[in-house]
């Protein structure tokens, strides 16, 4: 469906040239939800607005449903960009318009007949959840309406791609829950493939399949949402994945730990396992969980922990024969948890 090929974006200042992207590859298939993900300044806005080309790549080849693009103009380019349609974190809506008319202009610039838009602008607010907001003027409205109004606005010609820029960037969490929602409903009812593009994991993880991380220009790692969380390799990703997770233990706990610490992964049915209670009494050890968490990502689990591993407190009856040192016990119980998970990391020992 989408294809960006070696794509490099060069920004000339005065005294400057910038990379804002440097040779970037995807592919996105049709239906998809597509993420990209990165700080502030990786490149995000740039490539996302070279699939339209609203930006034109210095270098590399835009393909849209199998056609070459890069080099179109003037009509021919007008005719393509009908396939896309693109939001925005603030919702670029025009302040002196109604709702309606802020949806119609869409359909009256596609020249799209007056009666049709007479019958078609109300199904898609209907669509949009704002069939009550018709007649009413953007400051009456939320940030979440708003941005309603923005999506009605890029699907009203019925476009094949929804390029979605920060959308839900300037919207607290509850709203931006219903938006994202909103998006996926329409990816699902429509099947209208989305390109999202965020600075948070949290985004990516709740509405796409599959992701692409930028840093720098750069896409550093790229696949399934499931897998990236799972098994982040890039430094930045880990970064980005662990801060969703934020597993940090308040300093209270980590001034005087006596054992040693552990961050588990458990992935998929494996997080079901009762393998730490086993480790405890397998090795006559305590352990304490301190931290945890677990998120589903398209339906499956992946579970963290943060456990302290240490001495028990009282000779309980299962420890009793033990005779080892605490420390070799400890040891032989992260192998033994190592291999009943996915990873484990030893936070301090
Ligand atoms: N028109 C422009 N002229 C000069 N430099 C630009 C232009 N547009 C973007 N840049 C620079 O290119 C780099 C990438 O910008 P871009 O907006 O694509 O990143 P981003 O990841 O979307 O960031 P943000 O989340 O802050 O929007 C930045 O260093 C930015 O300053």
């Amino acid at each position: 469906m989408i294809e960006l090929q070696n794509i490099s974006i060069e920004f000339r200042t005065k005294d400057q040239v910038i990379r804002a992207v440097d040779q970037a590859s995807l592919h996105i298939g049709t239906g998809e939800v597509f993420g990209i993900v990165g700080a502030s300044g990786a490149g995000k806005s740039s490539l996302l607005r070279t699939i339209n080309l609203l930006e034109r790549p210095s270098a590399g080849r835009v393909r849209l449903d199998g056609r070459d693009i890069t080099d179109l103009k003037g009509a021919a380019l007008r005719r393509e960009r009908q396939k896309t349609g693109l939001i925005f974190q603030h919702f670029n809506l025009m302040h002196t318009r109604t709702v309606f008319d802020n949806v119609a202009f869409a359909l009256r610039v596609a020249g799209k007949q007056a009666a049709e838009i007479a019958a078609h602008v109300p199904e898609i607010l209907d669509l949009v959840g704002l069939s009550d907001k018709v007649q009413v003027y953007p400051s009456q409205l939320s940030g979440g309406q708003k941005q309603r109004v923005g999506i009605a606005r890029a699907i009203a010609n019925h476009p094949a791609v929804l390029l979605c820029d920060e959308p839900t960037s300037a919207l607290d969490l509850e709203t931006s829950g219903a938006i994202l929602e909103l998006l996926k409903e329409i990816n699902r009812r429509l099947g209208i493939t989305i390109v999202l593009i965020s600075h948070e994991m949290s985004v990516i993880k709740t509405i796409c399949d599959r992701v692409a991380v930028m840093d720098q220009g750069r896409i550093v790692e790229q696949g399934d949402v499931y897998d990236i969380f799972a098994r982040p390799e890039h430094p930045f990703t880990r970064q980005l994945v662990d801060r969703t997770f934020n597993l940090d233990l308040p300093e209270r706990l980590t001034a005087n730990l006596q054992g040693t610490l552990l961050k588990i992964l458990f992935l998929g049915e494996r997080a079901e396992h009762p393998l730490l209670s086993e480790a405890a009494l397998r090795f006559g050890i305590s352990v304490n969980i301190l931290h945890g968490k677990i998120e589903y990502i398209n339906n499956r689990a992946i579970g963290l922990l943060v456990a302290l591993l240490g001495e028990l407190q009282e000779c309980s009856t299962h420890a009793a024969h033990i005779t080892e040192p605490l420390t070799g016990r400890i040891a032989a119980a992260v192998d033994f948890i190592r291999q009943g998970s996915a990873r484990v990391e030893v936070l301090h020992a």
